[in-house]
């Protein structure tokens, strides 16, 4: 998957997706979450890679190691370019996955890669420390996470921008720093607790970047999305 930034499609179905596509020219990196995946199945994923865009298939696995790896080698068939479990599964869940993935690869064609979700964007150090019982900063957990992440063999993780540097630093520049929660400066952070603009992202180290409402809910998807590439890019004007 190239570094274009990534188009959460939270839509609640394939036609209101591709309706939302049609203004974008060329291929695209887009995410079918749960809620299009539950409701269209493997056939949308199918589909985006049929018109040429590059798929993060987001399903976040997060169950015991057999379950996960035999469901990672059905998806690994799908097609998709990039798909992610939870890091707090643990290491023997994520090497499950791992294997999963190889196993269910078709013969010829590359492996997706797979990365882990360290802490959610929508979670904060109050709320971690509360509801899991973490005594440590929220940057530590993530940390913890990325580097257990690693240890597994997995590609990367998901995280947000405010740990892309530190984990850049233990996990290395090429390990991927998928980062949710981007905001335009000034805009509302929904359910959203660890935020950051495109170019805070870039100047962190993230390799990638998730945008949905950003760009789904803009009056403008288009404008919106080419504006957030030029940010991401390092090509505003204001710089
Ligand atoms: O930690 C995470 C993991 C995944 N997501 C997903 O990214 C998008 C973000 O949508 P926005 O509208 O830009 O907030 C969404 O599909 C989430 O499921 C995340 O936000 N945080």
């Amino acid at each position: 998957m190239n570094q274009s930034p990534i188009i959460a499609l939270d839509f609640h179905s394939a036609k209101e997706a591709f309706t939302f596509l049609e203004p974008f020219e060329g291929k695209v990196n887009v995410k079918v979450g749960m809620q299009l995946f539950y409701k269209e199945g493997p056939a949308i994923v199918e589909r985006l890679k049929g018109l040429g865009h590059s798929v993060f298939l987001d399903l976040k696995l997060h169950d015991i190691p057999n379950t996960v790896k035999l469901a990672m080698e059905v998806l690994a068939s799908h097609g998709a370019d990039l798909v992610n479990v939870h890091a707090a599964g643990g290491q023997a869940m994520m090497e499950a996955a791992l294997e999963g993935l190889d196993k269910g690869t078709p013969v010829g064609l590359k492996r997706p890669s797979i990365i882990a979700v360290t802490q959610l964007t929508s979670t904060d150090e109050e709320q971690m420390r509360r509801e899991q019982l973490i005594n440590a900063s929220l940057e530590q957990s993530v940390l913890h996470f990325a580097q257990l992440t690693k240890k597994s063999g997995l590609d990367g993780v998901v995280c947000s921008v405010h740990e892309a540097s530190a984990i850049a630093e233990v996990c290395g520049k090429d390990f991927l720093k998928v980062t949710p929660g981007i905001r335009l400066a000034d805009s509302h952070a929904d359910d959203q607790k660890r935020i950051a603009t495109p170019n805070t992202a870039r100047l962190a180290g993230s390799t990638h970047i998730v945008v949905g409402r950003a760009i789904t809910k803009a009056s403008h998807p288009r404008i919106a999305y080419e504006n957030i590439r030029t940010e991401w890019e390092g090509l505003s004007k204001d710089e």
